[in-house]
């Protein structure tokens, strides 16, 4: 955001683990918006997800490429309406692989090696949140890379090991990028709070979105 007293400085959340502020423009969150807008409909649109426990998760999510659930991967969205699931646009793979450049300050991963093949959408709304879990039913070890819209949230970002301390609490804001890899690919993170009405007004959303992208690495039967 222009005009902060201090500048928001890309930040090594841990080894792996790499906040990146304003990655994206206004006129990117714009797009990337509207892109969000057309997943969320029908068929194999925004869904509430079912965990096994019988609980449900206060996200509302959309997936593209690959429909995950808990806790795998499916080419329909199983736990929804069951229609195939949309594909994954080659602009928010080359994206993802722009991502990790920003973030590791390396050139992007070459095109076609582990391409970004998932993406999940998260809508959070009144007081939605995400529980501490880890992004483990991936086969690929590259890079998660995840992309902030509309309210700031207070992203939380422990280690492997356990999902409770030590762990770092990062306020993510419209149009910042978090990439974790490497060490901390596995990584315990979650959302514990969404702070309502401090999305950008000129954005148009009330809520928080999240654009999850992932290689799966996966070899599911053709659907
Ligand atoms: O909303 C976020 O920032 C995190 C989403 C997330 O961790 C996930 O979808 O696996
Ligand atoms: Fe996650």
């Amino acid at each position: 955001m222009n005009g902060e007293l201090f500048p928001r400085e890309r930040t090594e959340i841990a080894p792996g683990a790499v906040h990146v502020p304003d990655w994206l423009g206004p006129e990117r969150q714009r797009s990337l918006l509207a892109a969000c807008r057309t997943w969320a409909r029908p068929p194999a649109g925004l869904r509430t997800v079912r965990t096994p426990g019988g609980g449900t998760m206060t996200a509302r999510q959309v997936c593209l490429g690959l429909h995950w659930y808990p806790y795998g991967y499916a080419r329909t969205a199983v736990d929804g309406d069951g229609a195939p699931v949309k594909p994954m646009p080659a602009w928010l793979a080359e994206l993802g692989r722009e991502a990790v450049g920003a973030a590791y300050g390396t050139a992007p991963p070459a095109a076609g090696e582990a391409p970004y093949d998932i993406a999940l959408v998260n809508f959070y709304d009144g007081d939605s949140h995400m529980g501490m879990h880890r992004d483990a039913d991936e086969r690929s070890a590259a890079p998660v890379v995840s992309l902030s819209l509309g309210d700031t949230c207070v992203f939380r970002f422990g280690s492997a090991a356990s999902r409770g301390r030590p762990y770092r609490d990062v306020l993510l804001r419209s149009g910042d990028l978090f990439v974790f890899g490497g060490p901390a690919r596995l990584a315990y993170h979650g959302v514990p709070k969404v702070h309502p009405g401090t999305a950008p007004p000129e954005l148009g959303l009330t809520g928080r979105l999240n654009v999850t992208l992932r290689v799966g690495g996966l070899d599911l039967p053709p659907g």
